[in-house]
Order: C-alpha cells, then sequence, then structure tokens
C-alpha cells in the first residue's frame, strides 16, 4: 500500500534510487568568471575571517576586482560549484543565516581560507610580510597576485617509502631565513606535469586568482565517485602529502533542507569520526556555499564497485570474503548503534575498502595461504542519513534496502532496518540478482523469501543471511550478537589457528636447533683425552664443565638469528 510512495522509473544504477534525494540538479561544465564572481567568492571568503580574525574586506575587494582571469584549473573546479555567477557584491550577504554559517566553519587547519585571507590583504593594508609568505602567496612579478602553493611528499607513507628506494622521488629543502620555517617540496615528475597542464608557464605569470581552502589545501587527482548528495574527488593534501576523498555537495546549502542535510552528514561524521570500520573524518568547511567533507581515502573504492569488477570477471566473493565482509561491518553498525545511532543507508556503495599495504610479494602469499585473498578491511561510509534512535529523523534511504517497517513508520526498532539492509548488501555481494524497488517482489522480499545467489552457500551461513532479513524487526540478530556469532567468528578463528599452528612449529623448529647444538656442544666438551682414553670412564651427558657451557649459550644465541630463515610451516 505505500510501495506508490517510492515508485519511480526502474532501471537506474544503485545510485540514485533514494526517495528524498532524487532531485538532481545539472551543474554548468564551463563557467566564466566575472568581475561580480570574483567579488563574490571575495565577500564569502572573507566572511570566514569572522571566524576570529579581522579581514579587511574593502581592500581585498579593490585589489581583485583588479584582477581578471583565472587559470583553467580553477575554472574546472568553480564551474562545478557556484551556479551563482552573476551575484553583485551588494548581493554576496549569503542567503543562509549568519548562525548557520557559524556552524559550518570548522576552522581547523593551519591554512584555512581566512587565515589565507587575512595575509592576503595584508601588504595592502601596508603591514609588512616575510619574504616567504610572499613567495607561497604570489606570483614572482611581485604583483600582488597569489600562487598554488606545491605539494608536500610525506616520507613516512608506504608509497614514498617504495618510491624512495626505487630512487624515483627526490627532495629540495628550502629554509626560510626570516620567520624560520623548514618547508619540504617535492619535485615529483609527474605532479609538476601536471601542475604544468594547469598552469601553462605563459600564463602563469600574468594570471591570479584567489584560492578556496579546497584549492589551496588540496590538489584534485580525480572524481572517484558521484552521488545524490555531490561528488567525491581523489586529493592529495598539499601539506602532509596524503591522500583524501574529498565529498562536495552538489547542491548550494542556500535553503534549510540542504543545509541541513549537509550539517547532518558533518555531525555524524564528527561523532563517529575513530572506528576501524567507520570511514574516517578530518574536517568539513562550507565554500561557495556548499558544503566539503574531508574523509579518509579507501583505495578499494566501493563494496559496489568491486562486486561489479568481479562480476565482469566471472568471479565473487567467496562464502568466507562473505562472512568476513558481514563480521567487519557488523562491528561498525555495533559502534553506530552503542552511540544510539542507526545508519539508515546500508548498501554496497556506502561500504568502502581499504586494501592491505602490499610491501612485499611474501605478505601477499601469506594472505593468500590464509585463505584472505583480498585482506580487505571493510569501512562504513556516507553517513547522510544517520539519525538518533531516541528522536529519530528518518530521510529514507534507497528503497531496495529498506526495512519494510520503516516504510511504515515504524521507528521502535531502528537499528534492525540497518541489519535489514546488511542482510541484502551481502546477499548482493554473494551474487544475488539486482533487488527491486518496489511492486510484488519488493514485498516478497520482506515476507521472508530471500533471493537465490549464484554459488552454494553453507546452510549455516544461508539460515544466518535468513535471520537478518527476517520480517519481524525484533527476531533480527543485533550488530552486537552478530560480531558474537560463531557462523562468523569461525573463519577468523580457523585463521588465527592457522597462524597459531605456523608459530608454534616455527618455536619447536628452533628448540630442534638448540637440542642439536646442545648435543654437539656436549660432544665437543669433551677433550680428546676423555673420550679416548683407555681406562677412562665413560662421561655422561649433562655433565659438562662450567667453561664449555658458555660455548653452548654463544651458539644458542647464532643459531636463533638463522633458525627460522626458509622454514615451511
Ligand atoms: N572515502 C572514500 N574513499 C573512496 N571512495 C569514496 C569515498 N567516499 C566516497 N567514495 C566514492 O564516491 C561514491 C559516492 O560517495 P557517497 O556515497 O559518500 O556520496 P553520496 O552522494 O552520498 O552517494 P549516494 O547518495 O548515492 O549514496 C561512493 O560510492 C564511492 O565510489
Ligand atoms: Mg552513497
Amino acid at each position: 500500500m505505500h510501495a506508490a510512495k517510492f515508485e519511480r522509473a526502474g532501471g537506474e544504477e544503485e545510485e540514485g534510487l533514494r526517495c528524498p534525494r532524487a532531485m538532481k540538479e545539472p551543474l554548468p561544465r564551463t563557467q566564466t568568471l566575472t568581475m561580480a564572481t570574483l567579488f563574490d567568492g571575495i565577500n564569502q571568503q572573507l566572511d570566514f575571517s569572522s571566524c576570529g580574525e579581522d579581514g579587511s574586506s574593502g581592500n581585498a575587494s579593490d585589489h581583485f576586482a583588479s584582477q581578471m582571469c583565472r587559470t583553467p584549473r580553477v575554472q574546472r573546479h568553480r564551474s562545478r560549484s557556484s551556479p551563482s555567477t552573476s551575484t553583485s557584491p551588494s548581493q554576496c550577504a549569503s542567503p543562509i543565516p549568519y548562525a548557520s554559517w557559524k556552524k559550518l566553519r570548522l576552522c581547523d587547519s593551519p591554512s584555512t581560507p581566512k587565515s589565507l585571507l587575512s595575509k592576503s590583504t595584508l601588504p595592502l593594508s601596508g603591514v609588512k610580510i616575510s619574504r616567504h609568505q610572499r613567495s607561497l602567496r604570489f606570483s614572482c612579478t611581485g604583483a600582488n597576485l597569489m600562487q598554488v602553493p606545491s605539494v608536500n611528499v610525506n616520507p613516512f607513507t608506504p608509497e614514498t617509502v617504495r618510491r624512495n628506494s626505487e630512487q624515483h622521488l627526490s627532495y629540495s629543502i628550502r629554509s626560510d631565513e626570516e620567520d624560520d620555517r623548514l618547508r619540504l617540496k617535492t619535485s615529483l615528475t609527474s605532479s609538476e606535469e601536471e601542475d604544468e597542464a594547469f598552469f601553462p608557464s605563459k600564463r602563469r605569470a600574468v594570471q591570479a586568482f584567489l584560492l578556496s581552502r579546497y584549492e589551496s589545501e588540496f590538489l584534485e587527482l580525480e572524481c572517484i565517485g558521484e552521488g545524490e548528495f555531490g561528488a567525491v574527488y581523489k586529493c592529495v593534501k598539499r601539506l602532509d602529502g596524503c591522500l583524501y576523498a574529498i565529498k562536495r555537495s552538489r547542491r548550494p546549502l542556500a535553503g534549510s533542507a540542504n543545509e541541513q542535510l549537509a550539517l547532518k552528514e558533518v555531525y555524524a561524521h564528527a561523532v563517529l569520526g575513530h572506528h576501524p570500520h567507520v570511514v574516517r573524518y578530518y574536517s568539513a568547511w562550507a565554500e561557495d556555499d556548499h558544503m566539503v567533507i574531508q574523509n579518509e581515502y579507501c583505495d578499494g573504492g566501493s563494496l559496489s564497485n568491486a562486486i561489479a569488477r568481479k562480476e565482469a570477471q566471472g568471479e565473487r566473493l567467496t562464502e568466507a570474503e562473505l562472512k568476513d565482509l558481514l563480521l567487519q561491518v557488523s562491528m561498525g553498525l555495533k559502534y553506530i548503534h552503542s552511540l544510539g545511532l542507526v545508519h539508515l543507508d546500508i548498501k554496497p556503495s556506502n561500504i568502502f575498502i581499504c586494501l592491505p599495504p602490499s610491501i612485499n610479494e611474501a605478505s601477499e602469499e601469506e594472505e593468500d595461504d590464509e585463505g584472505n585473498s583480498a585482506g580487505a578491511t571493510y569501512k562504513i561510509g556516507d553517513l547522510g542519513h544517520v539519525t538518533s534512535t531516541n528522536s529519530p529523523q528518518v530521510e529514507e534511504g534507497d528503497s531496495r534496502f529498506l526495512a519494510r517497517e520503516v516504510l511504515h513508520e515504524d521507528y521502535r526498532h531502528l537499528p534492525k532496518a540497518d541489519i535489514f539492509a546488511l542482510g541484502l548488501t551481502v546477499l548482493l555481494a554473494a551474487g544475488a540478482p539486482p533487488l527491486p524497488q518496489n511492486g510484488d517482489q519488493w514485498h516478497r522480499l520482506r515476507e521472508g523469501h530471500i533471493p537465490a545467489v549464484s554459488q552454494e552457500l553453507s546452510p549455516s551461513f544461508r539460515s544466518l543471511l535468513q535471520s537478518l532479513l527476517d520480517p519481524d524487526p525484533v527476531k533480527r540478530p543485533s550488530a552486537k550478537e552478530l560480531c558474537k556469532n560463531p557462523v562468523l567468528r569461525e573463519n577468523r578463528t580457523e585463521r588465527l589457528a592457522t597462524r597459531l599452528r605456523k608459530e608454534l612449529n616455527v618455536e619447536k623448529f628452533r628448540i630442534s636447533i638448540l637440542e642439536k647444538e646442545l648435543r654437539e656442544a656436549r660432544l665437543a666438551a669433551l677433550s680428546p683425552k676423555e673420550n679416548f682414553s683407555p681406562g677412562l670412564k665413560s662421561t655422561k651427558m649433562g655433565s659438562l664443565p662450567r667453561a664449555r657451557k658458555r660455548l653452548v649459550g654463544r651458539n644458542t644465541a647464532r643459531s636463533l638469528s638463522y633458525g627460522c630463515s626458509g622454514y615451511a610451516a
């Protein structure tokens, strides 16, 4: 009876099927920067400075009004973001109430827009700035132009360590005499080439622009996903040289609904930021009237992409991998639920994968031996629908994963709605056909008829999945119960047992070597005289002279250092 509530055209991809977020706004592909836009950007960014520092908006406006050019890269970024190109300076006051803007400002970075902007006004107001500051923010012409800072290379990431060993990187250290700051600058060839593409040298000297926080702090590498909320970009942070996923809201925040939606995700991330199975959150801020969220970058992409990749190769996740997936996501849900919150949008495209660092081939082989081919860590992301169980404000997620009771607006067992969605997620990963969005099949699924999957699952695992999809939410296991479920843990227990068996064998091998050396040492302790003198009584093992016993100790130490090499468990 409620099915009509979410009826819509079929045949869409997994994303784009949710109820409330269904309306997409096409964004202009290109955008010419007008003087009004410059004013708009300046005023908006100067607004950031109200976080605590004074800015001289008048001076900055005068100055930047005279700068009419942008580099192609900046245009590219702005074109995605700001449909309000013709705003006049007088209209620059945000349509969002001041109090709301304040909420959005998380000026936690060493280089926030407010600091950049307040600094950028310094020469205009006659305040002296250091040579170092000038070199970072202004072009080499000496005019008051801003320059994109370079990207630092973090020497501690596994990737850098590997590159260093291959001698693909060279570092140069620039010291600043005036403010005594040390800055590492990379000369990574590829990134220079990339920069060159964005900033053709002929233009670089004459063009100027005001950097947004996104542009000044991050180098955008690629778009890694698009959803109803917005687009997600893989970026490297210029300061620490690490990768991040930056999510930028598609729709402007102006309008309370969008603002609340964006804030909801930020609030949820800020509270749920520290669990191995929840995508980590670093920062969020508003920019050009859009929300920007900086999250941990998951190098394995989404589970949805992983399933599609496997399907294309005629493969699928094994039962062991499925159990691992279910256990890991249950751990993340247990954490979320323990804080009195629910996710309400669990589905393959909202579960992200972090691949294990494969430093060398040996470690990869070891993972294969343990039956954990991917060795992946699954993390729950996209917290845009999170709500509290006590006073739920439910915004229904993707209809294909929606539990029936939520559709009926029965919110008494919301955590179990996450469990239901998780059950369907695992079924899809196991090779189930695409899920219905509505209609008879949709209802059959919610009556306990689970779809057939393209692989034979063990009866215990199948019945566990069946319980996750029980029509009665009370009968579905909680995330906490799932974490303790022996069907899911047996896999882990098995792997642990295999590892312990290996360690035991290694220790046995060490002991056998020690015993052998001990025997040899005892024999050596017997002098030829003692061994061969006629009439001498046979020497008992264990009655070695003290000095010889020390010899055994030295040999032992040596044997330990090589005892395990090449040993196969
Ligand atoms: N932290 C991340 N690491 C790697 N990829 C990510 C990350 N965050 C998002 N993505 C990619 O971007 C896609 C969209 O991200 P996300 O689900 O957060 O956005 P959304 O707009 O809320 O999507 P939807 O509303 O359709 O669920 C994901 O499916 C994934 O492919
Ligand atoms: Mg999503």
